[in-house]
């Protein structure tokens, strides 16, 4: 429950209670943001989204200690003119609508252009216009491939940080070719931070740019068959996580062996609250937020997963726990990867003193044991359904 102390922030000053539109409250990030705020906070937030699935706990009962300080909307910002009238009403707008799963940016790289660059537009238009604080979510995708992977297989250049670890402001964007559609995502988000730090520089625009490097936690995504489709294809969490809960292996695409970090969900979300309550400090600034000590393979989180899995669930693991499979097996045609993503932390550091704290193991653990209470017994039920028919 919000505290009854007044708030302050990185300066000491009183943090005054806020009405934030927060667009895309429904999705994974945002249900894990609209419960710290309504927990920990006085703010007030518009949830925007066309599902509230995942924050239905927050909205009902009546009773609940924040009733009456969070108000769902359900629009879809791509039609919509409520959404300006929200946007004027808020003191600050969150947006974090987009379409961000890797299957659909080579199958449908349409929507994922339209989704994350055109549909954004208007958000900024309103803002820009209205003298409203944006914070805009990114991605760590707009680094693309590291530098280092050009490099000879063999070049002790690889071994330099100064070729892989990922600056906001050195770093450049390496993208494939346009007939690799894996990057039309990238290249949308890459075009929207653009104008966005252009609004900033030419009209005063009040702005953040967050970009996440692998956020990861209980309600991210869905499980094929069970809350979401059962061709779909969710970020690797929720792929590994379906495998486990079938008894299947996990599927290594192209040999799993790109490298991501990891970051727990809470410890990210405690970065965007500082955002929120230090404008002064976050204001102008692009901000990776990630976990550097991380790092692993896919093959090796898949292994990782498989043993996490085994012990919260108490059963053990199956025989061939993985198997490698082509990309253009798994993603289809025009699939490409980043190699490896390892976030400089100096800026949001300096600017905000933010440090992630949990290991992956230990994220991994409170995930898991989160997919298993929630998902094995449907997934039991799913599996025995079609043998009694
Ligand atoms: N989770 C990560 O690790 C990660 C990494 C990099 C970037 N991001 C960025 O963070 C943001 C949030 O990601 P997430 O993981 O919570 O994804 P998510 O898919 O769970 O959430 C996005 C939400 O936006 C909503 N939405 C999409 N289009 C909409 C529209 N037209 N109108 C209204 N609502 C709409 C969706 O319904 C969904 O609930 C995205 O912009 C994503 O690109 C996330
Ligand atoms: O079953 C699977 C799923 C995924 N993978 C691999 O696992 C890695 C991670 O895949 P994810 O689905 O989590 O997505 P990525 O890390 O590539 O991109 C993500 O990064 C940042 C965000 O902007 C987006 O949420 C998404 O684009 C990729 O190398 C992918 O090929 C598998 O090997 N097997």
């Amino acid at each position: 429950m919000a505290s009854t102390t007044a708030r302050l922030d990185l300066d000491g000053n009183t943090i005054n209670p806020m009405t934030i539109c927060m667009i895309g409250a429904g999705g994974f990030i945002g249900s894990h943001l609209c419960e710290k705020l309504m927990q920990e906070t006085p703010h007030t937030v518009l949830a925007v989204d066309v599902y509230n699935d995942k924050i239905k706990h927050l909205l009902e009962p009546d009773s609940l200690p924040w009733a009456g300080r969070i108000q769902f909307h359900r629009l879809n910002i791509k039609n919509d003119s409520r959404l300006e009238g929200l946007i004027k009403c808020s003191d600050l707008t969150i947006n974090l609508a987009a379409i961000c799963t890797p299957a659909d940016y080579n199958t449908r790289p349409l929507d994922t252009i339209y989704s994350n660059f055109i549909d954004a537009l208007p958000v900024l238009k309103y803002c820009s216009e209205n003298n409203k604080r944006l914070i805009h979510f990114s991605t760590c995708e707009v680094y693309g491939k590291t530098i280092g992977s050009y490099l000879p297989k063999d070049s002790p250049l690889r071994q330099d940080p100064a070729y892989y670890i990922l600056k906001e402001d050195v770093s450049p964007c390496i993208f494939g070719s346009v007939e690799k559609q894996r990057w039309s995502y990238a290249c949308a988000k890459q075009l929207i931070e653009r104008l966005i730090y252009a609004e900033g520089a030419e009209n005063g625009l009040e702005f953040t740019i967050v970009r996440p490097f692998n956020w990861i936690g209980p309600r991210m995504d869905f499980i094929p068959g069970i809350d979401g489709p059962s061709e779909g294809v969710p970020r690797v969490l929720a792929c590994f996580s379906n495998n486990l809960l079938r008894r299947e292996p996990l599927k290594l695409v192209d040999g799993g062996e790109s490298q991501r970090t990891f970051v727990y969900i809470k410890d990210a979300i405690e970065a965007v609250l500082l955002m929120i309550e230090n404008p002064g400090r976050a204001s102008g600034h692009i901000f990776n937020v990630g976990n550097p000590n991380n790092e692993v393979t896919v093959r090796q989180l898949a292994e990782m997963m498989t043993k996490v899995y085994s012990k919260v669930s108490g059963e053990d693991s199956i025989e061939t726990p993985t198997i490698d499979v082509s990309s253009k097996e798994f993603y289809g045609e025009g699939y490409d990867d980043s190699d490896k993503r390892i976030p400089d932390m100096t800026i949001i550091n300096k600017q905000l003193g933010w440090n992630p704290k949990t290991s992956l193991w230990d994220l991994l653990e409170s995930t898991l044991t989160y997919q298993h209470k929630t998902y094995a017994e449907a997934i039991k039920q799913a599996i025995a359904k079609p043998l009694a028919n």
